[in-house]
């Protein structure tokens, strides 16, 4: 739990931490030894020798008065600790998260990651400034206590030794039980969350075709199961919880009987007798007040080490240095790719693309064309560095994306995908997500390219109308407009862009061509190209089969080759009805 704890301070305030422990450490014994000193104070006091007893009543109060500025210290560091991790945790999250390579978010689902982002970080962050003192001290204190009685009497001192151990196994049963539950409460709700955010995105498609019943009972029982979830965590923590509390109990009734016995045989003093069961009773006070808080201490160690499991998944390697490339040439280099686990999943018979080689030199265009499946969109996404193949190299300009980094690698493309996802901001802000540092004037003259500004007249807010989640105020033609415009304004050197399979209205369609033409005007081009005008102007067409490059050429050379293109051609211009000459792309 510590350790877990203490991987989740932010780097700047790790220094705090040793004054933070040596509070707590101070405050433990210091009560311990507080306590520890009723015995000869009592004893005194009863024997009447008020000269012993004003000494020991010192001393408790040099004991208290460092209890006091142990409190003090430890709480103002738990509070700093605290809200640094305030402050910084969920920043860290969300910047891991940036860095992780798409493969995870799809084993890791919206809501268990929203889970961990927001739930669990809330039931961290009271950990220093709340919990983690009375958890301490529930071992300090009585371990203090124990030795501290061997000056009294060494019987009952040995009586607090032998008891801790069983106070600590039973404690630690009932926590295991409790925390399974804990666990699976936990999971039940990250559930609950995914089912409730797709029901919410699903509602257009579920009214459509009249399933809204059987999603709404779909979201009804996962409800209920984190109703289960939560009762269950509930009742599993009261045996563990009863069952302490009984041991404590009992543990005190051992101590009392221990040294009623004692007394009776005259081993010890009434005095010293009523000193050692006043000293006892204080024995057992901070084991019953951990088991109090315990639920919550369950609840933040579950809440830790989901976030370390999340920080700890692994990013895409990034170079110390990165290098710089030197132009605009896209190549592939035998890359072999599979979407499997950490997706390098290289193994042939799980792989999605095979061995694959081609140069997209720059400022031409590379149309990639083959049947659904067979590899193209994950051609793209490995461009952009979504994903690391498994086998071979990807290189912009001379220099692999592995010693270019992210970063770099993503400076140098613009990603035109037909997933548009439009966040719930301004059109404007939707726009300027191209490039974060842009002007005004700036945006306006992309949005005026991909004719955004047509859209924008009829928006109620005009530019600063809330385009809503995923951008479902505007329609499909619309939203790839505005993520042209993005792209637009990035005017990034390489363009990689997966053409609308769907045909759009007219208007749009006109839109979204004119633009993707300025967009592509002089740059390198990598099209997973659906529209005949496109692949028959590209200088190279790669056609792709089962994740392999079965053919390349320009478009004349692989009709007069008579293959799978001319194959292909032949079906979609037919099935078009599209004539050359009419075109204009
Ligand atoms: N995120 C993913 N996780 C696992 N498998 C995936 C993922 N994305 C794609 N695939 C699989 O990889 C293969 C190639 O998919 P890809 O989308 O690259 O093909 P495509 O040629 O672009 O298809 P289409 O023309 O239908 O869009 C398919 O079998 C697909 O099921």
């Amino acid at each position: 739990m510590i350790r877990d704890m203490i991987r989740l301070v932010p780097d700047d305030k790790r220094h705090i931490l040793p004054r933070y422990f040596a509070a707590v450490l101070v405050l433990g014994v210091a009560q311990g030894l507080a306590y520890s000193a009723l015995a000869p104070l009592l004893t005194a006091v009863f024997g009447g020798d008020l000269g012993t007893a004003w000494r020991w009543t010192i001393a408790i109060a040099v004991a208290l008065v460092a209890v006091g500025i142990a409190r003090y210290v430890q709480a103002m560091a738990g509070m700093l600790i605290g809200s640094a991790m305030m402050r910084d945790l969920r920043l860290r999250l969300g910047r891991h998260l940036g860095s992780l390579p798409l493969g995870w978010f799809s084993d890791n689902t919206a809501g268990k990651t929203s889970r961990v982002m927001m739930a669990s970080t809330n039931e961290v962050l009271r950990v220093f400034a709340q919990l983690l003192t009375p958890l301490i001290t529930a071992v300090l204190v009585p371990v203090t206590v124990a030795v501290a009685m061997l000056w009294v009497d060494w019987r009952v001192s040995l009586t607090m030794v032998i008891t801790a151990p069983v106070l600590y196994l039973v404690n630690r049963v009932g926590n295991t039980l409790f925390a399974g539950a804990t666990e699976a409460q936990h999971d039940a709700a990250a559930r609950a969350n995914e089912q409730v955010i797709e029901f919410a995105q699903a509602q257009p498609v579920l009214r459509v075709f009249g399933t809204d019943a059987s999603h709404e009972r779909q979201l009804m029982s996962s409800l209920q199961a984190l109703r289960t979830a939560i009762r269950r965590a509930l009742f599993a923590s009261v045996p563990g919880l009863a069952v302490f509390t009984i041991v404590v109990q009992l543990t005190f009734m051992l101590l009392v009987w221990v040294v009623v016995a004692l007394a009776s045989d005259g081993d010890l003093t009434v005095p010293t007798a009523i000193a050692l069961i006043t000293v006892s009773s204080r024995f057992i006070e901070p084991l019953s007040q951990a088991a109090d808080l315990s639920s919550a201490i369950r609840r933040a160690q579950v809440a830790a080490r989901r976030i370390n499991a999340l920080l700890d998944a692994e990013t895409i390697a990034e170079p110390a240095e990165p290098l710089s490339p030197a132009g605009s040439t896209l190549r592939f280099d035998g890359v072999t790719f599979g979407y499997g686990k950490n997706n390098r999943d290289d193994d042939d018979n799980t792989a999605v693309l095979h061995s694959v080689d081609f140069e997209a030199p720059a400022g031409t265009t590379t149309a990639v064309v083959g049947p659904s499946g067979s590899g193209k969109t994950t051609l793209l996404r490995l461009a952009a560095r979504f994903y690391v193949p498994g086998q071979g190299g990807i290189s912009i300009g001379g220099v692999d994306l592995a010693e270019l980094g992210t970063d770099a690698a993503l400076k140098q493309v613009s990603l035109v995908f037909q997933d548009v996802y439009l966040f719930d901001q301004s059109v404007m802000e939707n726009i300027r997500v191209g490039r974060p540092g842009a002007t005004d004037d700036e945006v306006f003259a992309a949005a005026r390219v991909a004719r955004v500004d047509e859209i924008v007249e009829r928006l109620p807010d005009g530019w600063d109308t809330r385009v809503g989640e995923g951008g479902a105020a505007l329609s499909g033609g619309e939203r790839q407009r505005v993520s042209v415009a993005r792209a637009l304004l990035k005017d990034a050197p390489i363009v990689l862009l997966d053409e609308a399979t769907s045909a759009l209205d007219p208007q749009n369609e006109a839109a979204v061509v004119a633009g993707i033409r300025e967009l592509t005007r002089d740059k390198t081009v990598v099209v997973v190209a659906h529209r005949l005008p496109t692949i028959r102007h590209a200088d190279q067409i790669l056609f792709l089969d089962a994740g392999q490059v079965v053919e390349r050429g320009s478009h004349d050379e692989l009709i007069a080759l008579g293959g799978r293109y001319a194959d292909f051609w032949d079906k979609r211009s037919t099935a078009s009805g599209w004539r050359l000459e009419a075109t204009t792309f």
